[in-house]
């Protein structure tokens, strides 16, 4: 079986919100996601994030369209739906006085499954919070109520976990822990759409990557695919000596000399033209240009998406 012919965990069709102020957040919007993926929706602020996960999740009431979660049409089926769907909302909000424990258990309950504390022991122990069952939730760090939100979207056993914005606010350290926490969960099964602004979070985690843009997709693509599509590398040569021109028999080339004539810039694409590389530097050689160094870099998956959503500006 190829990956087209299994059914994707979430399905979205055609889906259309426009809030009573005539407001129209979502356009028409096709989504499919692979069961087992981490899948980033990247998007500026207003873009429609939020209220697609919201219309997924079942507390916003689509406009028009479409979603199975799960085999299971989120309109017609919410309660069955629903069940199958973590999520961990942007703001933190649990009950202060609880316990971790206390939170957690009532979680489960409220989607109707049946007690299993040998699981939710399993859960507080992977996100490294088993030692802080019996703290009232107000005593905790940040980071820690950040990882209870977590375990109580997880309390009932879903097989789609949303994140929404899940390291906002982080220090480094905790970023990198909900990170690896994150791979963690879906080499269990877990399916997992994060939201995010912190581009680099995305690059790190996502196996694809969808860009959203005031109330469309823009795009679908595996994160390697998109980087080597769209992404551009450069090649700086520090020239020995300062040179006034680019020779006219090398204009062909994309390159570009600094100001003071002292490098040379080389913009090609991921894919492309790096072939041409040692012919450049072949006939730079022959023009007597010589290089005491050169650098490589390439564009950020941040690069290319500030360019795609002004493209579409
Ligand atoms: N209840 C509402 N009534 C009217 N407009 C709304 C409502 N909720 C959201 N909007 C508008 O819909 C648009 C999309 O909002 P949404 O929260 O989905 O964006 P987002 O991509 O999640 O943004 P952010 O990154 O800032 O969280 C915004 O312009 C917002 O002002």
């Amino acid at each position: 079986m190829t990956g087209e012919q299994v059914q994707p965990v979430i399905a979205v069709d055609s889906l259309t919100k426009t809030y009573a102020s005539g407001f129209k957040a979502l356009n028409s919007v096709n989504l499919q996601i692979r069961r087992g993926e981490i899948f980033a929706l990247l998007g500026p602020n207003g873009a429609g994030k939020t209220t697609l996960i919201s219309i997924i999740c079942g507390i916003v009431n689509a406009s028009s369209g479409k979603v199975v979660a799960d085999g299971h049409d989120i309109a017609r089926d919410y309660r069955a739906a629903r069940k199958k769907i973590g999520l961990v909302p942007q703001e933190l909000s649990t009950d202060a006085f609880e316990t971790v424990w206390d939170t957690v258990k009532f979680s489960r309950g409220l989607f109707g499954k049946a007690p299993n504390d040998a699981y939710l022991e399993k859960v507080l122990k992977d996100l490294s919070l088993w030692a802080k069952r019996d703290s009232k939730i107000m005593t905790l760090s940040g980071g820690m109520k950040r990882r209870v939100m977590i375990a109580k979207a997880l309390s009932h056993e879903p097989t789609i976990l949303f994140l929404d914005e899940p390291t906002a606010g982080v220090d480094v350290e905790l970023r990198r822990d909900m990170w690896d926490m994150v791979r963690r969960l879906r080499e269990s099964g877990v399916t997992i759409i994060l939201t995010t602004h912190y581009i680099e979070e995305a690059e790190e985690m996502a196996d694809r990557i969808g860009v959203i843009n005031k109330g469309e997709i823009l795009l679908v693509e595996e994160k390697t695919a998109l980087m080597q599509k769209l992404g551009k590398k450069q090649l700086t040569l520090h020239l020995q000596q300062a040179l006034a021109s680019v020779p006219a028999e090398l204009a062909g080339y994309r390159l570009e000399l600094s100001e003071d004539g002292n490098q040379l810039v080389y913009t090609f694409d991921a894919q492309g033209e790096r072939m041409g590389i040692p012919d450049l530097l072949r006939r730079l050689g022959e023009h007597g240009i010589h290089f005491r160094d050169l650098q490589t870099s390439e564009s950020s998956l941040e690069d290319i998406f500030v360019s795609l959503v002004r493209g579409n500006a």
